[in-house]
């Protein structure tokens, strides 16, 4: 009977703690898991940390959380080396020109360890302005101490109450616009626009350019329309002085990428560090693409989506084209001090 007692009395005992155990478990399941998860979405989203907390305060200004409390690994040299990071307002835009180089440029900038930019496309001053601008500066990443922040959204060169916005947020704010032949440009515009709006698919080149059967250019097409630099520039100048500006060929960021590279880097008062070493010219796609990129360590290529093979356009349309741009680009040497060759 004794042993019977002390048998079941261990029994309970095992069982008490294997309900202790099981409770553990789970309790550790719903706390941790979640969290788990979370941060690393957050992860994904920020590939360069925005566990580092910080919030916004109500008059605007941003608050760092000390880097000591993010226990994660990714930011053990900085914690080492006592660094805050912290997310600012752009000091260099790349504010076009749409379809002529942006997105190289910004991909090979941003190869520069004193750059951080997004990779996509904000719109702040043309279509997100009501978010102000702690919403703005929340899309940045975060940057070091001697890193400089970047954006680029090609639209804010041709919408004419960005210049005003621009300078409302930073008057001494870098600009940076690309520009291309206007007669490319407006056959690229045109290609990728045929690739998304199916009623494009229906009218040809010939159709858009002219006004209704008449040899009159539409100049209220926005693909033409933009390839009117100097107009642009004139608007800005209103606002910005020349100085601020740095303008590159998009030619010659095909065909000399090293060469822009410098130019905008002294520009930037950076250090040249991106030099002809981090190119390659790759004969299949007919581009300079990067020996490496800044999220990968082997030779990379921009997406298919740039650098695609534009639609034959009759000579008559490219010889009219020309001439309608000439008076325009010449304005725009004149501008800039640049003769552009085209
Ligand atoms: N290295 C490299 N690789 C691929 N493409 C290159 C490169 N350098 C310049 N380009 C030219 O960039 C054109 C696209 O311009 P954007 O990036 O400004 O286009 S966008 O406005 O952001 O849509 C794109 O136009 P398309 O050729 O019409 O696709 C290219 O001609």
């Amino acid at each position: 009977m004794g042993r019977k007692l002390s048998f079941s009395h261990h029994h309970q005992i095992r069982l008490f703690l294997l309900v202790i155990l099981s409770s553990l478990v789970y309790i550790i399941y719903l706390f941790a898991v979640p969290n788990f998860i979370t941060s690393f979405k957050i992860e994904l989203r920020h590939s360069y940390g925005s566990l580092v907390g910080h919030t916004d305060s109500t008059d605007g200004s941003e608050k760092h959380t000390p880097l000591q409390r993010n226990a994660s690994p990714k930011y053990k040299f900085l914690r080492d080396e006592n660094l805050q990071a912290s997310r600012h307002l752009p000091d260099a835009l790349i504010i076009g020109v749409k379809k002529s180089g942006t997105r190289a440029l910004l991909e090979f900038i941003k190869l520069h360890p004193n750059v951080q930019a997004p990779s996509s496309e904000m719109h702040f001053f043309d279509k997100n302005y009501v978010r102000g601008l702690s919403w703005y500066r929340n899309q940045m990443p975060l940057t070091l101490e001697g890193q400089m922040t970047m954006e680029k959204t090609p639209s804010y060169f041709v919408t004419k109450r960005v210049p005003s916005r621009v300078k409302k947020m930073n008057p001494y704010v870098k600009l940076i616009v690309v520009v291309r032949d206007p007669v490319t440009r407006a056959i690229s515009d045109y290609t990728q626009s045929s690739s998304k709006k199916p009623e494009y698919l229906r009218k040809s080149f010939a159709d858009l350019f002219y006004i209704n059967g008449t040899n009159v250019v539409n100049t209220r097409w926005g693909i033409v329309r933009i390839g009117l630099y100097a107009r642009y520039l004139d608007t800005w100048l209103k606002y910005f002085p020349l100085s601020q500006f740095i303008f590159i060929s998009g030619e010659t960021l095909i065909v000399d990428p090293a060469a822009e590279m410098k130019r905008l880097q002294d520009f930037l008062g950076l250090k040249v560090i991106i030099t002809e070493k981090h190119f390659y010219f790759n004969t299949t796609k007919g581009f300079p693409c990067l020996m490496k990129s800044e999220t990968l360590a082997s030779p990379h290529c921009l997406g298919k989506n740039k650098g695609r093979i534009h639609p034959k356009i009759d000579e008559s349309i490219l010889d009219r084209l020309t001439q309608f741009y000439r008076p325009f680009n010449l304005k725009f040497y004149q501008m800039t001090g640049i003769d552009f060759g085209w």
